[in-house]
């Protein structure tokens, strides 16, 4: 049953550790590897939530072999290509199951719909279909043209020359022709160029993408940021086991606990090792004033307890390398001594909501004096006699749930709207939150 909001009392004290959840990006990029490489693989960790159940039940209809073990791992069996050729795919809105998937259908080609949640369809694509479209891939548009849902058919697929897309939208395109293009290559003998056009944003999310070929046995050659060649014999391999880090992003909301109720708050599954950018997110904690100590695969922080009138240094700062977790820095500036600001963040605008827009609006209810353009935020906190108690509004998007929670720390209660929409990637986060946190 979901509950219609969820009511948080002023908190003072945050202190404890978290075994994080498997991280989505990891997990999702792992399934479709693992679905298109020879050989079982043995996934240990694999998150559970929405976009990895869209994942897996989509792989099941293509035919792969899955099954979940007692100890709760993931078999995956594998192989060049999908056994069903015919089949209709709902993916939520799940980017990392509705781009990859897009790519690897559209360079096996078949008749294939894909078609995911209303917000979904708002959520651009035709950047990753127009450069499918340039190797031969047929690929239809259902609804509004650059824009899921899609009909995916069988093109004749050549890697001559090379393939250009775009990277100021989103880089789940360039992960999804990186991911596919062993599909390509192998059908033609010939290697593929991949140019990217314009700046790359979100990069981090790209070494993610190449550190998990490489552990599947593809080496990409990468020039820069703009352009990648995949090369003419690549094959998948399923290494055997893999183990999915802890989600570095959902880490940043326990992280924050640490800053602004005291700590020590430990978060163990993702550290100094870590592949995923969003670790990089401890550093702006630091910028901020909180003492973080790093293991290879946990951190730690501590810091002021804001409710008794201790503050975080505001920032200025370009957040274009970590897109998820600057949306917990937006709702960490409730507790700054200044005006604290997000540049380069335009791609929030099309993600799970408008994510400037909604955050706008909602840090201005507890209020936060806002200010936005197309691709900034800046957020300037309320003095302690300015907060109002608040209904928040989550706009169906996970973070806005997970990272208001932390308006908690406010002198005034908070209310969050439908905070079940949590499921898109921790579906026991408040849960979990209430395991750190103290009246
Ligand atoms: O590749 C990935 O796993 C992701 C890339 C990022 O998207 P953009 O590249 O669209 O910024 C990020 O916001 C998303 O949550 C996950
Ligand atoms: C942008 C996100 O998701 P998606 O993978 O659907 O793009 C997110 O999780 O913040």
């Amino acid at each position: 049953m979901t509950r219609e909001y969820l009511d948080l009392q002023p908190l003072k004290r945050a202190q404890g550790r978290v075994v994080l959840p498997g991280s989505k990006s990891i997990s999702n990029r792992v399934l479709l590897l693992a679905a298109l490489a020879e050989g079982e693989t043995r996934v240990r960790g694999l998150l559970d939530s929405d976009d990895t159940r869209v994942m897996l039940a989509a792989l099941e209809t293509l035919g792969v072999g899955l099954s979940r073990q007692d100890d709760g791992d993931v078999v995956v069996r594998g192989g060049a290509r999908f056994p069903v050729r015919q089949a209709e795919l709902f993916l939520g809105n799940a980017g990392t199951a509705f781009r990859p998937l897009t790519a690897a259908l559209a360079l096996m080609g078949g008749d294939y719909t894909l078609s995911g949640v209303p917000r979904m369809h708002e959520r651009p694509i035709g950047d990753l279909a127009e450069a499918l479209r340039e190797m031969g891939a047929v690929i239809d548009y259902l609804g509004t043209p650059g824009y899921p849902p899609l009909r995916i058919g069988m093109g004749t697929i050549s890697t001559a020359g090379s393939v250009r897309v775009p990277g100021a939208v989103s880089s789940q395109f360039l992960t999804a022709l990186l991911l596919a293009a062993p599909l390509a290559t192998r059908a033609s003998g010939q290697p593929l160029r991949i140019k990217v056009e314009g700046d790359l944003i979100s990069k981090p999310y790209i070494r993610i993408t190449l550190n998990l070929m490489a552990r599947f046995g593809v080496q990409v050659e990468q020039h820069e940021w703009d352009e990648f060649v995949v090369p003419a014999d690549a094959l998948y391999r399923s290494p055997g086991h893999v183990q999915v880090e802890g989600d570095a992003s959902s880490a940043s909301y326990f992280l924050a606990l640490g800053a602004i109720g005291g700590g020590p708050v430990r978060v163990e599954g993702a550290g100094a090792d870590s592949i995923q950018g969003d670790i990089l997110f401890a550093r702006t904690l630091e910028e901020m004033g909180a003492a973080v100590t790093w293991g290879p695969d946990w951190i730690e922080t501590s810091g002021t307890q804001v409710a008794a009138g201790g503050r975080l240094r505001a920032f200025d700062a370009d957040f274009n390398l970590i897109p998820d977790a600057a949306m917990t820095a937006a709702a960490l500036a409730l507790y700054a001594d200044g005006p604290c600001r997000l540049r380069n963040i335009g791609s929030w605008r099309v993600k799970e909501t408008d994510r400037i827009h909604a955050m706008h609006v909602e840090l201005s209810k507890l209020g936060a004096q806002v200010r936005s353009g197309e691709d900034w935020l800046e957020v300037t906190s309320p003095a302690v006699q300015d907060w109002r108690a608040a209904e928040i509004g989550t706009w169906d998007d996970h973070r806005m749930a997970m990272c208001f929670s932390l308006a908690a720390f406010g002198p005034v209660p908070v209310r969050i709207l439908d905070p079940d929409c949590v499921s898109k990637t921790f579906p026991t986060y408040f849960e979990v939150f209430s395991t750190l946190v103290q009246a």
